[in-house]
């Protein structure tokens, strides 16, 4: 293909077009970044953006090392205070050498530190993740991940028409995508286990996403809410914790509603004033008698056509002046960087339902859907989870 040809074509351009065209051709031009790599004022711009596409290039390999000091229970270990070498390596179940070569690659990444003496410890990022049993959950989970991106191009051309490690493990995201009846629906002993394990990682990240809306939003001011999708019900406890007096209701596929039950039916300050609803709500009505319903983590979970299908159904739940919030990560979150389009983008395509929203997309569904009004709530982290209230 002749460039030239091809970069000459916009000419009705915008300014901005043309100005990224230009940038491109001086970027990929060897003798300007033979130039600027060479000098001086320029030179820590191109050191800072080298670094930038390695990482790029090599953020497979890092996310495995991470993987490794996980699984490995390296992260644990360092929690517990400094150690050496030796200690670690029996930890792990490796060789002297092979953990050496772990702690250092770690510590290049922040997640351990070397101190004085040939021992080890937390790096900062170790530190953080470690203290978040969600995310090392996540990271955990990211082994299933990882296998369907082995050959990302072959996952992409699959166009989400074949079965993958992901959507073996989300039960019903398949059904949802191509409009079954999820596999939960009936009280499938089946899907039992399928659903126990996605709703144990689902309660396992649920403390830091409950913890962003708490903060962002006072549940306090309504009555009755009903959280639609709320697994075995860390996001309802968590809420009923914060605003005691609130009537509390949780919706979802049968084989969850199970392990809600065995969660919450002991828990003396939430069992009381705590209603369990079974059903598909995609398939079912929704329950009535409720001021609020929450959606956490669940509208990405699902393409267009069932999501607006979902939204109608809230919107007809609702009572006069009724509200939604829909709390889950949002693409061009601020801060976010590229946690919505590259990371939920490919996991929710690996996952076979879904996409990750920009809150004007969803303000777009929530119109149509019925509802009078929208508004983004801002979170303390909407890397973690965006908020939108919606009103009928
Ligand atoms: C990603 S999880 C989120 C769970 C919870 N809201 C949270 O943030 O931890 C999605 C939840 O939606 C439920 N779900 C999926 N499809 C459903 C359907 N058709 N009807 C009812 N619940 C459904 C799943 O069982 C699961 O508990």
């Amino acid at each position: 293909m002749d460039m030239s040809n091809r970069l000459d074509l916009p000419q009705r351009a915008g300014l901005k077009e043309r100005w990224i065209i230009w940038r491109n051709r001086l970027l990929t031009n060897p003798r300007f970044q033979s130039w600027s790599a060479a000098f001086p004022l320029t030179r820590p711009i191109v050191r800072s953006r080298a670094r930038r596409a390695f990482d790029l290039v090599a953020g497979f390999a890092y996310a495995q090392v991470l993987a490794a000091c996980v699984e490995g229970g390296l992260l644990d270990l360092l929690a517990e205070g400094p150690c050496d070498t030796l200690t670690a390596a029996n930890r792990a179940g490796l060789g002297l050498a092979a953990t050496e070569r772990l702690l250092r690659a770690a510590a290049s990444l922040g997640i351990a530190e070397s101190l004085p003496g040939g021992r080890w410890t937390l790096g900062m990022d170790g530190a953080a993740l470690q203290c978040n049993p969600g995310a090392r959950a996540m990271i955990r989970h990211h082994a299933l991940l990882y296998a369907d991106l082995a050959d990302p191009l072959a996952l992409l051309r699959a166009d989400r028409k074949e079965p993958t490690a992901l959507s073996d493990f989300w039960t019903y995201a398949r059904a949802s995508a191509t409009g079954a009846v999820p596999p939960g629906k009936q009280g499938d002993a089946d899907n039992e286990p399928a659903a126990a394990a996605y709703s144990a990682l689902m309660a396992a990240s649920q403390a830091m996403v409950s913890e962003q809306l708490i903060a962002a939003y006072k549940f306090s001011k309504h009555k009755a809410m009903l959280d639609v999708g709320g697994g075995t019900g860390a996001f309802v406890r968590a809420v009923g914790n914060a605003a005691p007096a609130l009537r509390l209701g949780l919706f979802d596929l049968p084989d969850v509603v199970a392990g809600a039950e065995a969660s919450l039916g002991r828990d003396a300050l939430i069992a009381p004033r705590l209603a369990l609803h079974k059903g598909s709500f995609l398939h079912d009505p929704l329950p009535t008698g409720f001021d609020l319903i929450t959606l956490v983590r669940i509208l990405h979970d699902h393409d267009d056509e069932p999501a607006l299908r979902l939204l109608r159904a809230v919107r007809a739940a609702l009572p006069p002046g009724g509200t939604l919030l829909i709390g889950e990560p949002m693409a061009g979150a601020a801060g976010g960087g590229a946690m919505g389009d590259a990371y939920f983008g490919l996991y929710l395509w690996a996952m076979g339902s879904g996409r990750p929203r920009r809150p004007a997309e969803l303000g777009a569904m929530l119109r149509s859907a019925g509802f009078s009004s929208w508004h983004e709530v801002s979170t303390h982290l909407p890397l973690v989870c965006g908020a939108i209230v919606a009103r009928v």
